[in-house]
């Protein structure tokens, strides 16, 4: 029943802290979930503190941390479980490293203006940040290099959570990664049977 790339696939937000990453993943998981599609996220915060207690966010700690996430999920995708990770993941290179050694890598720019970014501060790190409290905090103190060629870019100004991760959803289905069953209560009504 599987098509040769169900679920075999790296579905990476990167974007600022607080553009969205997070909120679009999970609403993307309650999706998957509802289909029945076997998924893991792997959230830059949560996998810190388990695989890379012992690192910070130098640009050397930020990249061996991207690797470790690029490792499982590389081994989580081959295996089929669709793997979402909301990771900062600031420098191209990285991204590229990611590209070239996962089989099928999802880009997804979380394109929210910093601006933005400073007004939502779901975890009042901004305003910590701006008051020099946090070193090295991305967009301010510590770069953050945006993609060039996205496979996927969230306008999270003019569309919802709920929308981006429907546009997420669709690229998915497009692109073979899941196949979604047919709903006969839908084809029903269509024809009326
Ligand atoms: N200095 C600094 N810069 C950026 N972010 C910081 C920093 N210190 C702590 N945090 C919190 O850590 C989360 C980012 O971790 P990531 O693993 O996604 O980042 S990275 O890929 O290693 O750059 C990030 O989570 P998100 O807000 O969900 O992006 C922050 O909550
Ligand atoms: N369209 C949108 N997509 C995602 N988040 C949004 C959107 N509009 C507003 N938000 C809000 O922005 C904040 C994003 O926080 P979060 O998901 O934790 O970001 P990140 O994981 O990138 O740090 C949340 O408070 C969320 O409710």
């Amino acid at each position: 029943m599987y098509n040769n790339r169900e679920g075999n696939v790296v579905v990476w937000f990167t974007g600022l802290s607080g553009s969205g990453k997070t909120t679009i993943s999970d609403i993307l998981s309650e999706k998957l979930k509802s289909f029945n599609k076997n998924h893991e996220i792997l959230d830059g915060d949560v996998v810190r503190k388990e695989l890379s207690p012992d690192l910070g966010f130098s640009k050397e700690d930020r990249e061996k941390h991207n690797y470790r996430i690029i490792y499982l999920a590389k081994l989580l995708s081959k295996n089929r479980i669709i793997t979402i990770v909301p990771v900062i993941a600031p420098f191209k290179n990285i991204r590229e490293y990611a590209r070239e050694h996962i089989e099928n890598f999802v880009e997804i720019y979380v394109n929210t203006p910093i601006e933005e970014c400073i007004k939502r501060d779901p975890k009042g790190l901004y305003e910590k940040a701006l008051k020099g409290e946090i070193k090295e905090f991305t967009g301010l103190s510590s770069p953050y290099e945006e993609p060039d060629q996205p496979d996927l870019i969230m306008d999270t100004m003019n569309y919802t959570p709920e929308q981006c991760a429907d546009h997420v959803i669709e690229y998915l289905e497009k692109n073979n990664f899941i196949q979604l069953e047919i709903n006969y209560n839908d084809l029903r009504r269509v024809y009326g049977k």
